[in-house]
Formats: C-alpha cells, sequence, structure tokens
C-alpha cells in the first residue's frame, strides 16, 4: 500500500500534507489532502472526512475551506479525497460539470463505459480508509463525516450506510434527494442505469425511506443559494427524518450563497459539532 508525498507544509502546529497513490477502487492514480493536527504527536485522532461538490477536488477546500485553525485547536484530522477519478483512460464528458471528472457522486458504478473507474463509493468507504489507517496517526475508531452539495449528499449517504463506522454526520447544502434532482439525476442514471433500484442506496432520503438510519445530522444552508429550489431542497430532508424519527438539526443561513464563502463562515460550527461527537 505505498503512498507518495507531494507536498507537505507546517499550518497552526500541524501539517497540511497532499499524497498521491494508484488506487485499486478506481484503477487510477488518486490524490488526497490530509491536515494532522498537533495532538497526533501524541497519539492516534479523530478523522473527519470532508466530501467535496461537483467540479472539486482535494485543493478547493484545501484553499477556501478554512478548517484548519480549529481542527488543530479541537485535534481533529481533515481528510480532503477527491471527488472522481482522472485521466486520459477515464471515460468523461469534457464540457459537462455535472458528470464524470470532478462529478464522481460518490457511487459505485455499475454501467459501461463507467463500472471500471467511477467507483468513488469503495475508494471512500473502504480503500482509502486502509491507506489512513496504515499511514496515518488516525483513530479509526473515531471518524465522522461532513461534506457540501455533491459532497453533502456523499456524507449523509454514507453515514446512513455505515452508522456503524462513523460517529457523526453533517453537510453544508447537500443534494438531499440525488435520484430526482436535475442536475444529479442525469449523473445517476449513466452510472448506475435509469430507473435502477441501486440509485435509492445513493439518496439520503430514499435510504430513509427504506430503513436506514443514523442518530442525527447537522445541516447548514443558505437562504441565497441558487440551486436551492431545484438542486437541494433541503425540506425532503426534512420531512423524511421526521417521518423517520430521526433528529435533524437544519439552519437556514439568511442570505448566504452556495460558495466557500458560505462554508468557510459556518466551518468552525461544524468542526465543534463533530469533535463534541468524536470526543473520548
Ligand atoms: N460551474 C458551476 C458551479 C459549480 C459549483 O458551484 N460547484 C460547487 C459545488 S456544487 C455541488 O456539488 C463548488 O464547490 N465549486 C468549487 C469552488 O471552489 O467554488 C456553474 O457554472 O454554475
Amino acid at each position: 500500500m505505498p503512498l507518495d508525498i507531494v507536498s507537505t507544509a507546517k499550518a497552526h502546529g500541524g501539517t497540511q500534507g497532499v499524497y498521491r497513490h494508484h488506487s485499486r477502487a478506481t484503477d487510477t492514480l488518486m490524490t488526497f489532502a490530509v491536515f494532522v493536527p498537533p495532538q497526533a504527536s501524541e497519539g492516534r485522532v479523530p478523522v473527519l472526512w470532508y466530501l467535496s461538490g461537483l467540479t472539486c477536488s482535494h485543493q478547493n477546500a484545501m484553499d477556501k475551506a478554512e478548517y484548519r485553525r480549529l481542527a488543530a485547536e479541537l485535534g481533529l484530522m481533515i481528510v480532503l479525497p477527491d471527488t472522481s477519478p482522472r485521466g486520459a483512460d477515464v471515460p468523461d464528458e469534457k464540457d459537462n460539470w455535472q458528470f464524470g471528472s470532478g462529478a464522481g457522486f460518490y457511487v459505485d458504478a455499475t454501467r459501461e463505459p463507467y463500472a471500471e473507474n467511477y467507483r468513488m463509493y469503495t475508494y471512500v468507504t473502504d480503500e482509502l480508509p486502509g491507506y489512513l489507517a496504515t499511514h496515518f496517526p488516525a483513530d479509526m475508531k473515531r471518524q465522522g463525516l461532513f461534506g457540501h452539495s455533491m459532497g453533502g449528499h456523499g456524507a449523509l449517504t454514507i453515514a446512513l450506510r455505515n452508522p456503524e463506522t462513523y460517529r457523526s454526520a453533517s453537510a453544508f447544502a447537500p443534494i438531499v434527494q440525488p435520484t430526482t434532482a436535475d442536475w444529479s439525476k442525469p449523473a445517476l442514471d449513466k452510472y448506475l442505469g435509469v430507473g435502477a433500484k441501486s440509485q435509492r442506496l445513493y439518496d439520503a432520503t430514499a435510504l430513509i425511506e427504506d430503513g436506514h438510519r443514523f442518530p442525527e445530522f447537522y445541516v447548514d444552508q443558505g437562504t441565497a443559494d441558487s440551486f436551492l429550489d431545484t438542486g437541494l431542497r433541503p425540506q425532503l430532508l426534512a420531512k423524511a427524518c421526521e417521518r423517520a424519527g430521526i433528529k435533524l438539526t437544519l439552519n437556514m443561513r439568511e442570505g448566504y450563497d452556495h460558495s466557500y464563502n458560505f462554508i468557510s463562515t459556518f466551518m468552525d460550527d461544524h468542526l465543534r459539532y463533530h469533535a463534541d461527537r468524536l470526543k473520548g
């Protein structure tokens, strides 16, 4: 399980690193970022996964999410995976930002020609955790997930499917019902097949309807988000959670849009939420 170091830099007493490896899941080179807090010099620390949105790599959140100062104070390791496989041999739609490169939707594709490489669910839930446990001072018994938009969808669905692995889950402006939203349905149709039952495994509201449970979710959503009514629709998650008896804290943030200005504003609240649930 070899890992190449792309870069490391000291930040807030910890280390921000970028790493690259060959992935068995995607059969491509994959790049990811990890912030290791200063507390790791004394023992393993809790792991918080940040799943990014459409068009992103590990780099966007590293540059704009402003997580390092408080993660260093709280002793949280922050892991930033890429959002899709990439490379000349990976099937893609160059002019479509809602599909292919930068738009893996955290699914394991089953349709050709995508099934060989687009296996981001397995990559994030199985393969990359193995690298963390081997190469980093990560306490894999204390893991949480959060993410933005497509990554918020990833965080909610992965938590619902693996409640024994993750202790906490939160999201910024998540796509809560990707099987029907205009910017995600076409991608799920291509990765998994039109009308495929398996699409429900990648849809937070469908998972809840089908009996999957997670103790609680914390969600922030900007009211000036241009994707709010067609792509995101947090009210659908609220309804599903209410019916299922899942505690949901949904903060509608007046005037905030979909950008990293919104994410960085509320980043501290999310880090504290996870730290409370990952301690001890
Ligand atoms: N290019 C698009 C806008 C794309 C966009 O807003 N991407 C978001 C995630 S959207 C949901 O998954 C993002 O995080 N972008 C990266 C960034 O650094 O801001 C358009 O033209 O509307």
